[in-house]
Formats: C-alpha cells, structure tokens, sequence
C-alpha cells in the first residue's frame, strides 16, 4: 500500500462519442511524481482518455478520483481548479493573447492568489523560459512550434498541478526542442505532480516514464515497467505498425 495519499485512481472509465464507444474500461492508479506513459496506435482512444479525465468529454461510467477526491463528471474548469493540467495535443494558446495574457490565464485556477504573487510566478517562469520572457508582449499564436508547446506547458505549470496530462508534447518539433520540452516534463514531475503521457515518440517518453500501458480499441492490453527490458519488447511489438 502506499502512504503517501496523493494519489490518481481510475476505475471501470468508459465514454463515448455520440454513438461510438470509444474508452471501454480503463483502470490506472498513480502516485506522485509518477510519469505514466500511455502509448497505442493512431485511434486507438489515447487523446479521448485525457479528454475524459480532463472532463471535455463526459464520462459514461466509471470514476476518476485525485487525492480521494472525486473527479468524475464535474465541468474541465472544475477539474483544472482541482488541480488538473492539460496540455492538449493542439496546445490551445489563446488567439489575440500575448504570452503574458496567456500564462495569466493559467493562474486563475489557483486558489487564493493576490496579484503580487502572480507577477512573481510569472517573472519566475521568465527566468525559467528565456524565451517565454523575451517574447512576453509578443501574441502567443506568433511563436513557433516549441516555443507555443513551451507556453502551454508553462502556462499549466503555474497553476502548481497535482496531476497533468500531456498529449503528444514533440509532435512536429525538432530534436533539440524535444529535449527542452522533456526537461520541463521532468520539472513538473519534480514539482510533485503525478503525469500521464501519450507520445509517439516511445524512446524520448520510455526515458521518462517509471510505467506505461498500451491501449488498443480503448482497452489496457498491456502494461509494463519503463526499465524493464521485456516489458520494452513487448511494448514494441504491440504498437508497431
Ligand atoms: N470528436 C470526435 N467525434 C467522434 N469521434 C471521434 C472524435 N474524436 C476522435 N474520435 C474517434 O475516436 C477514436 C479515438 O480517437 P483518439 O483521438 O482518442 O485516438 P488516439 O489514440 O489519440 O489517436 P491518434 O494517435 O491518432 O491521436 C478514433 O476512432 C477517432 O476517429
């Protein structure tokens, strides 16, 4: 048993799109600064998964709790208020915003806040993020790839999360970049918070990750430990193409 009551527990998940069934029974538990790595071929339901713990699409069955606390069925503000980040395969950096604009936004979800603490959150992700500082007056949709995957990690990293989801964060980025945005996996694990990834690129997210699951037809069909050998294999030969 673990003591430490921080805690991701996901049981009998199931939702749908209209008719079609797409997350069929999903069990995962993690605990702090675990990186869960959630891999499977195109279509098989990995980004409806975060969709549903992040509550953009409802659940049909099944609960979602976060420390004990029950998470299943409440609205996406409610669950990022209880400390769920998202970071969308999409990114969502909002259009007209500037950068600052943007990771302002992110702290709304933290509670009791005063403006003097989110100017030095803010001024803090700046020293982090370079790039993010010099850019900070600059329209978020203006960056280039990396540096908007940089914002949104970072604009869910102000937000101190508990547990963050993070769909496909090297998507289209240049290696070197993918190793920026790893870096700041890291950091928000570090931070404390429990992560669930789905990313193409198995080797960068394995280097990581402490455990994965493979889905297939929105079921586990396979889970494993990061640095186990055979576990690797069989990961492979379950989602090679
Ligand atoms: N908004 C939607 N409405 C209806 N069906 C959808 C919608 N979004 C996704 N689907 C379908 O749900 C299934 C699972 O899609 P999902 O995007 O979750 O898979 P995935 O494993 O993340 O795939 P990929 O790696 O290609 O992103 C697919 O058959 C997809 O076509």
């Amino acid at each position: 048993m673990r003591k430490d009551p921080a805690m991701l527990a996901i049981s009998g998940l199931h939702s749908h799109y209209g008719r079609s069934h797409i997350i069929q029974g999903v069990d995962i538990t993690a605990g702090p600064r675990e990186v869960i790595g959630i891999f499977g071929r195109n279509g098989v339901g990995k980004t409806t998964l975060l969709k549903t713990i992040a509550g953009w699409v409802r659940p049909s069955e099944g609960a979602i709790t976060l420390d004990g606390e029950t998470l299943t069925g409440l609205t996406p503000d409610r669950i990022c208020h209880a400390g769920v980040g998202f970071v969308p395969e999409d990114r969502r950096i909002f259009p007209g915003l500037t950068v600052e604009e943007n990771l302002s936004l992110g702290l709304l979800q933290v509670k009791g806040r005063s403006s003097r603490d989110e100017k030095r959150t803010i001024e803090g992700i700046y020293d982090r993020f370079h790039r993010l500082g010099e850019r900070r007056h600059q329209l978020g949709t203006t960056l280039s790839g990396g540096e908007q995957q940089m914002l949104a990690m970072a604009r869910v990293m102000v937000g101190k999360p508990r547990l963050v989801l993070i769909d496909e964060p090297s998507e289209g980025l240049a290696p070197m970049i993918v190793a920026e945005i790893f870096a700041i996996v890291r950091e928000l694990r570090d931070q404390g918070a429990i992560i669930l990834l789905v990313e193409q690129n198995v080797h960068e997210a394995l280097s990581v990750a402490d455990r994965f699951h493979v889905i297939e037809r929105g079921q586990v069909v396979f889970s494993g430990e990061a640095e186990s050998q055979p576990d690797r294999e069989q990961l492979l030969r379950l989602i090679a193409v």
